[in-house]
C-alpha cells in the first residue's frame, strides 16, 4: 500500500527540532513552568477543577491505593507520635509516578496542635537557623515566638495593615546538617542536633512505606504567607538518594505540583491540606516539584476544625497558633543527607 504520507528528512527533522528550542529557549517556557503559571495566577483566578483531592479521591485511572506495610509500626508507636494506627491512614500512588505516597491526613485528632506549636514556636529557636539570622544578630533572632505572640495580628489573615512580627517575618528554618542556600550543600560542620521528637515521626512514617530505619539528618521548614510560592526544584542536594524525603504540611492547604526526571515534564496539580504527607522515594525521590499557590480555606472555616485545644501549650499559645495559621501554610521537609558508608568529602 503506498501513501502519500512523507517521511521527513534528517534535516527536516532538526530544523523542527530548532525551532521549538528556540521558541521555548525565547519564551523561557516548558511545560512545567507554564503550568506553574496558571496557578500562580492572580487574575483571573485559575481553574482549580483539574487539581486532585486525595482528601476526597477515590481510586481511578490516575490515584491508585498505596501498599503500606502495617506491621512496620506498631499502634503504639504510631500514637506517641500523634499518628493513627497504620492501618487507618488513607494512603495513595499516583499512576506514573513510582515511589510517590500521599497520605491524607494520618494525624490523630487533637495531635496536630502539638506538631503545629513545635513548628512555630520550638524549632525556629537556636541553635537551628533561620532566615532572619542572615541580616539580624543572635540576640535579636532569640525568642521570635516571645517577641511575636502578643502582637499577631488578630485582624483578618492577609491583611497589611500592621508591622509585621518576627514570627510573619520567618520564611525558612533549617534542622540538623543546615542547608547552605548559597552552596545548595550540607557540610560536616554546619550541624545541631536533630530534633529528637521529629526525627520518631519521620522514622515511623518511612518505615510504614516500606523504608525502615530512616535516619533523619536534615529539616527544612518553609513558613508560606497567602500569596507566596516555591519555584520549580528538585531536592538533589542529598547524597543519600535512595532514602525517602518526606514532606508534612499544616496549616493552609497548597497547590503542590509533581513533575518528572526531566525540568520539562508537565507536572500533575494535587492539593495539599493540613495534616497531609507525602513520601517521595525511589524514582520519585528526585521529581521535579513546586508549590505555586496558597489556596484560602472555604469561607469562615477554621484551619484547624475540632482541635481548639493543645494539652502541650497554653491557651494564650495556642490561640496565637491557630491566628498565624489562619493566613499560613508550614511545610516541613525531613531529608535523610548520608546513607550507609556515605561521608561528606574532607573538605568540608
Ligand atoms: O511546601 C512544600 O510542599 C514543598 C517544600 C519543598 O519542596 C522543599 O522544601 O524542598
Ligand atoms: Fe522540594
Amino acid at each position: 500500500m503506498t501513501t502519500n504520507c512523507h517521511k521527513p528528512t534528517e534535516e527536516e527533522v532538526d530544523y523542527v527540532m530548532a525551532k521549538m528550542a528556540a521558541s521555548m529557549a525565547e519564551s523561557g517556557e516548558d511545560a512545567f513552568r507554564k503550568i506553574f503559571k496558571f496557578y500562580k495566577r492572580r487574575n483571573p483566578p485559575p481553574d482549580l477543577s483539574n487539581v486532585i483531592d486525595f482528601s476526597r479521591s477515590a481510586p481511578s485511572d490516575q490515584v491508585v491505593p498505596a501498599i503500606l506495610d502495617v506491621g512496620g509500626v506498631s499502634d503504639g508507636e504510631a500514637a506517641r507520635v500523634g499518628l493513627q494506627p497504620v492501618r487507618d491512614w488513607r494512603a495513595f500512588g499516583l499512576h506514573g509516578y513510582p515511589g510517590f505516597t500521599f497520605i491524607s491526613n494520618p494525624f490523630l485528632r487533637g495531635s496536630k496542635p502539638f506538631w503545629v506549636t513545635q513548628c512555630l514556636k520550638v524549632y525556629p529557636q537556636k541553635p537551628n537557623v533561620c532566615n532572619l539570622d542572615m541580616h539580624m544578630s543572635p540576640s535579636d533572632t532569640e525568642d521570635i515566638w516571645d517577641k511575636s505572640v502578643l502582637s499577631l495580628s488578630s485582624g483578618s489573615p492577609c491583611g497589611k495593615t500592621q508591622a509585621k512580627t518576627l514570627l510573619e517575618k520567618l520564611r525558612w528554618v533549617t534542622l540538623g546538617y543546615h542547608y547552605n542556600w548559597d552552596t545548595k550543600t550540607y557540610s560536616a560542620n554546619h550541624y545541631t542536633p536533630f530534633p529528637a521528637d521529629l526525627h520518631s515521626l519521620a522514622f515511623h512514617v518511612a518505615s510504614a512505606c516500606g523504608s525502615p530505619g530512616f535516619n533523619a539528618q536534615a529539616g527544612i521548614l518553609n513558613y508560606y504567607g497567602c500569596d507566596s510560592s516555591l519555584g520549580i526544584h528538585v531536592d538533589e542536594s542529598e547524597l543519600a538518594h535512595s532514602r525517602p524525603l518526606l514532606s508534612f504540611s499544616f496549616g493552609r492547604s497548597a497547590i503542590f505540583l509533581l513533575g518528572g526526571s526531566r525540568r520539562q515534564d508537565p507536572p500533575t496539580a494535587m492539593y495539599v491540606h493540613c495534616g497531609d504527607v507525602m513520601v517521595m522515594s525511589g524514582p520519585s525521590r528526585l521529581f521535579y516539584h513546586a508549590v505555586p499557590r496558597i489556596v484560602a480555606p472555604p469561607q469562615g472555616r477554621p484551619v484547624f476544625e475540632a482541635e481548639s485545644c493543645s494539652p502541650a501549650s497554653s491557651e494564650r499559645d495556642w490561640a496565637a497558633c491557630c491566628r498565624y495559621m489562619q493566613g499560613s501554610r508550614v511545610n516541613v521537609t525531613v531529608r535523610q543527607v548520608l546513607g550507609p558508608g556515605q561521608s561528606f568529602c574532607l573538605k568540608d
